[in-house]
């Protein structure tokens, strides 16, 4: 009974649960098809509101165009337009109370508009492009007065005479049969091309360069543009200097003084009324502006900013009293060139380089924070825990890959006329004959630096009275961009250059360069990135064998490594063999008790010789020294070797 009881219940609540269930399941599907309904709705909505909006933007394009009439079939096919605009009074959605006359939707009218910043300026007819350059902050600019001045004209031409001699000797005959530059009669010129170039901009610099182009084509050495290392093509000669150094030539045709002062006073400053940076460089410019005014080498005027490269004032000088006063008015201490214009005329940026120096400024990535703890003497005093790194900083990416190819170029032609003689006394010197280890191809510019302890009886160190060619422009125009960089400070600016050139298994041995040199200076690598070693004992093992606790920084191509503080002082340094042919430039500045004397003694040599780089060449073997390297045992020793 009770279980008939139990059966029945459970049956009717089966049941019920039955019916709830499609109960249920009706609400779902009924819901399904509500919801489907609502989105093909809101689908024909948006469609229908994009169409409207499409069809409004054409009529408003076209109206535009004063094409006020649609065409009729455009114009059928355009919905509706009882739809409001914005700002026009809508009528109220079903459901809702109508609007008060008059209401309108926003946007709500401004009661006291503010005049816009072209009504305030009275700007209001002007052609879009000066509109543009107004609100930018960029209005129109008058011509540089560059640009306008008046064309020079020679008119005296004696300033020429003797002049070849004075600038390399007796005037070498062309192959061809043409004249050079250096010994051809001025030419009356007319309106020169681009007075703003050959107003002053190439002075003895380029006339060394003349000079250095005049030697290797009479050596039958390369012509530029053969490959990097290479040697290059035999020499094009045809009073080709300017084509070649990429320069109007006409400048040739100033009288020296004028060319001469103007490069020993603003070298190379050419241009008047550069025009003012825009405010966004504004910063960096005012930074950089700074560093080239404290420039002591290049920058300003006068006789404190003449170049102390060995030639100083001294060739200078001589041109002065060999000749008349100028007949040409060139100012006097005219505006520099934009950097990136200098940087091409010297051949140290390649021509047509897009970037600004700001931008090339950015892509240096510096590293500064090398540590290698070793015992060291420090100030004469032993101390545990040194770090001997401390100071050194790599500056990566200071020579384009571009800029690397063309030093690497310049550098090949130095090589070439060191080796036919060309260059004065020690500015060239290669081993006599070569060695695993035993030393490398040198060019030193700005001072001769004596690497031998013993010979001729000498010291290391920097010998006033020897001479060597001055720094070449490209390596004024890299030691201005160090100094504008930040990389070097620019009261240390390097005034003077050693070039190595390293071929497989050549070394530098061992090393804390010479303190005749100011901290910091510094180190270029080319061609192939090798390592320097660092360590408080190197130890020569064997030849071109270091040995020591020792601390590798790979020096990658067109980095600039900085030494000072312990890196510079308390380090000793070398480049074990290389691997590969390796470049490098070192820039220093001599300490003060040299520049003088330096330049001094050179006018006395050139009194005595005359300036001739190709007089007298004496060539001096880089394993001078390398045979009087400290033997193993003996390195201990501190100092220089070098
Ligand atoms: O070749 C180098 O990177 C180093 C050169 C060097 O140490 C020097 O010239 O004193
Ligand atoms: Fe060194």
């Amino acid at each position: 009974m009770e279980n008939t009881a139990y059966g029945e219940r459970l049956a009717s609540v089966r049941f019920r649960q039955s019916q709830a269930q499609e109960h249920r399941n009706a609400e779902l599907q009924r819901h399904v098809v509500v919801l489907a309904e609502c989105d093909q709705h809101i689908v024909a909505l948006v469609e229908e509101e994009a169409a409207l909006l499409q069809s409004r933007r054409e009529a408003f394009a076209s109206e535009q165009k004063g094409d006020r009439a649609l065409p009729a079939r455009q114009a059928a096919e355009l919905p509706p337009t009882d739809m409001p605009r914005l700002g026009e009074p809508r009528a109220a959605p079903p459901g809702f109370p109508a609007p008060a006359a008059g209401a309108r939707l926003s946007p709500r009218p401004n009661p006291s508009p503010k005049p816009t910043t072209l009504e305030r300026r009275g700007v209001t007819d002007m052609p879009q492009r000066e509109l543009r350059g107004l609100l930018v902050g960029r209005g129109r600019r008058e011509p540089a007065a560059s640009a306008v001045a008046p064309p020079a004209r020679i008119t005296d031409t004696r300033p020429y005479a003797g002049r070849a001699e004075l600038l390399g000797g007796p005037p070498l005959a062309a192959p061809d049969g043409g004249r050079w530059a250096d010994s051809s009669p001025p030419r009356e010129t007319g309106p020169t091309p681009n007075p703003q170039v050959s107003g002053a901009g190439f002075g003895p610099g380029h006339h060394l360069e003349a000079l250095f182009m005049r030697a290797e084509a009479a050596a039958g050495l390369s012509a530029p543009g053969g490959p990097i290392g290479s040697g290059g093509a035999p020499a094009v000669a045809t009073n080709a200097v300017g084509a070649r150094s990429g320069v109007d030539w006409a400048a040739d045709t100033l009288p020296v003084s004028a060319v001469s002062e103007a490069f020993e006073d603003a070298f190379p400053g050419v241009r008047r009324g550069t025009p003012a940076a825009p405010p966004i460089k504004q910063k960096w410019m005012e930074d950089s502006q700074w560093r080239e005014a404290e420039f002591p080498t290049l920058g300003g005027s006068g006789a404190a900013a003449r170049p102390a490269g060995a030639w100083g004032g001294g060739l200078a000088a001589k041109l002065r009293a060999a000749e008349p006063a100028a007949s040409v008015a060139v100012p006097a201490a005219p505006a520099r060139l934009p950097v990136e214009e200098y940087e091409e005329m010297c051949k140290l940026r390649k021509k047509g380089d897009p970037r600004d120096d700001r931008k090339r400024r950015s892509l240096v990535h510096a590293k500064k924070d090398f540590e290698y703890i070793e015992g060291a003497k420090v100030n004469g005093v032993f101390q545990r825990c040194v770090n001997v790194v401390d100071g050194l900083e790599l500056h990566q990416e200071v020579l384009s890959i571009a800029e690397q190819a063309m030093m690497v170029d310049h550098i090949e032609q130095w090589v070439a006329l060191g080796r036919a003689d060309k260059l004065r006394r020690r500015t060239f010197s290669a081993p006599r004959r070569w060695a695993k280890g035993k030393g490398r191809v040198t060019v030193q510019y700005g001072c001769c630096y004596n690497y031998a302890d013993g010979q001729e009886g000498r010291r290391p160190g920097i010998i006033p009275e020897e001479v060597v060619e001055p720094l070449p422009p490209v390596l004024q125009a890299l030691v201005r961009r160090l100094v504008r960089w930040g990389v070097l400070p620019a009261f240390k600016a390097p005034d003077s250059a050693i070039i190595n050139i390293y071929e497989p298994q050549d070394c530098i041995p061992p090393h804390i360069d010479h303190h005749d040199f100011m901290r910091p200076f510094c180190t270029l690598s080319l061609l192939s990135g090798e390592s320097i070693m660092f360590g408080a004992r190197l130890v020569p093992e064997g030849p071109g064998h270091f040995v020591g606790s020792t601390f590798y920084l790979p020096l990658p191509v067109g980095s600039c490594l900085v030494l000072k503080g312990n890196g510079g002082d308390v380090a000793m340094h070398c480049v074990p063999p290389v691997e590969r042919r390796r470049m490098s430039i070192t820039l220093r500045r001599m300490g003060n008790q040299f520049g003088e004397k330096v330049r001094n003694e050179i006018k006395r040599i050139q009194r005595q010789e005359g300036p001739s780089q190709a007089l007298a060449p004496r060539r001096y073997g880089t394993d001078d020294y390398e045979d009087s390297e400290p033997e193993a045992g003996r390195s201990s020793r501190r100092g220089s070797w070098r």
